[in-house]
């Protein structure tokens, strides 16, 4: 167990005269033990920061820290790291057991000693019935977990997994998922997992790190990121349905301000919590998450008067969007005793204590908007 550590980690590929930065001076604390995500969409360098991280990958720039000491010169063997990858293939024509007492015997062990190791390793992962078999009679799942068996058989400092589980369809995913987490909870073994999918991240890890374009964008719980997004990238990246944004302005109308949405005219009442943070006459990104709009009254005052566009009954809950014009729409998640018809008057409000502000030019969070509680 080791804590992890990057300071101002970049790395710069070059080919011919082309020159890409993948990685741009990336910080990063894992605690000893802390189950860490790397989350961003394709090509924003979480592959690349894993592979510096094993020593799989030259760093450009910066220091890489496991338990304390500097690895950036350590070859991946001398890290104390374990590697689970999506394509990590295991050796066909080795058992399951001898797949995963292949590093062990490479260290010198005692077959005692290493038929010990394995057998515990099989009972943590519960594949213990799979040892005799060869990779080919396995399922992708089970697959998975000789390989995540393989990587931890050595109790390295830190466990890297690259998309583990992105070969997997639905239900052993989410299977996996729950044995991922279990298995974190017995070993607790610093681990930092690379995936594009929030909903893994969000499942899985104590903290989570969401990367675009090579920057760490921000590093946070799961709570904090969905709750508390520093900025329009990570708040539009992280929830399904995502966040709905729209341009806004603000201006009187009868003396109380309000938020009028550009493009389309309609405006609703800036709520009390926000008057002293926001100024007249200025422009914001407005941020709402569908399940954060409430369907009210006519008569509620200050609530925006629009029309259904399309009505979606998903079994445990419905979907309403609604085009406020050609550019931009707006989703709510409702309780399934919400029905309505396409071109049906529909009036929302937006709850007061979850609306987020966006600077429009740096995309960043409006500051004073704080106070936003559980
Ligand atoms: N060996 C390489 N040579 C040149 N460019 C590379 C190399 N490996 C990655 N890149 C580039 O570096 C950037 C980051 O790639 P990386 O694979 O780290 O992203 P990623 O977030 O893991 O993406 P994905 O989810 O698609 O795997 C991309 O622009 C990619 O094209």
């Amino acid at each position: 167990m080791a804590e992890l550590t990057l300071k101002g980690v970049s790395k710069i590929y070059r080919k011919r005269n082309r020159e890409v930065q993948a990685v741009k001076a990336f910080n990063l604390s894992c605690r000893d033990g802390e189950f860490v995500a790397l989350l961003g969409p394709s090509g924003c360098g979480k592959s690349t920061t894993l592979r510096m991280i094993a020593g799989l990958e030259e760093i450009t720039s910066g220091e890489i820290r496991i338990g304390g000491k500097k690895v950036n010169d350590l070859p991946p063997k001398k890290r104390g790291i374990g590697l689970a990858f999506e394509n990590y293939a295991l050796y066909p024509p080795l058992s399951v057991y001898d797949n995963i007492a292949f590093n062990l015997r490479a260290q010198g062990k005692s077959e005692e000693e290493i038929r010990r190791e394995v057998d515990r390793i099989a009972a943590l992962l519960h594949i213990g019935d799979l040892l005799e078999k060869k990779p080919a009679a396995l399922s992708g799942g089970e697959k998975q977990r000789v390989n995540i068996a393989r990587a931890i058989i050595r109790r390295p400092a830190v466990l890297l997994l690259d998309e583990p589980l992105s070969h997997l369809d639905g239900r052993m995913r989410q299977r996996m998922r729950t044995e991922l987490k279990r298995l974190h909870n017995e070993i607790r073994c610093t681990t930092v997992i690379v995936t594009h999918d929030q909903s893994e991240a969000m499942a899985l890890a104590d903290r989570i790190a969401v990367m675009n374009e090579g920057e760490l964008q921000q590093f946070g719980t799961p709570f904090e990121i969905y709750r508390h997004p520093v900025n329009e990238f990570v708040a539009g990246f992280i929830g399904d349905p995502p966040m709905n944004l729209f341009a806004v302005q603000v201006v009187k109308e009868e003396e109380t301000p309000v938020f009028k949405i550009e493009g389309c005219g309609k405006s609703f009442a800036v709520p009390d919590r926000l008057r002293s943070v926001v100024k007249e006459g200025m422009r914001y990104r407005f941020g709402v998450r569908p399940t954060d709009v409430r369907v009210v009254a006519p008569e509620d005052g200050g609530a925006l008067a629009t029309r259904v566009t399309v009505f979606e009954n998903l079994g445990e809950e419905h979907r309403i969007h609604i085009r406020l014009d050609k550019n931009q729409m707006i989703s709510v998640v409702t309780d399934t005793d919400v029905r309505f018809q396409p071109g049906d008057s529909i009036f929302l409000r937006f709850d007061e204590e979850k609306i987020h502000l966006f600077d429009p030019a740096t995309g960043r969070r409006i500051q004073g908007q704080e106070a936003i509680p559980a």
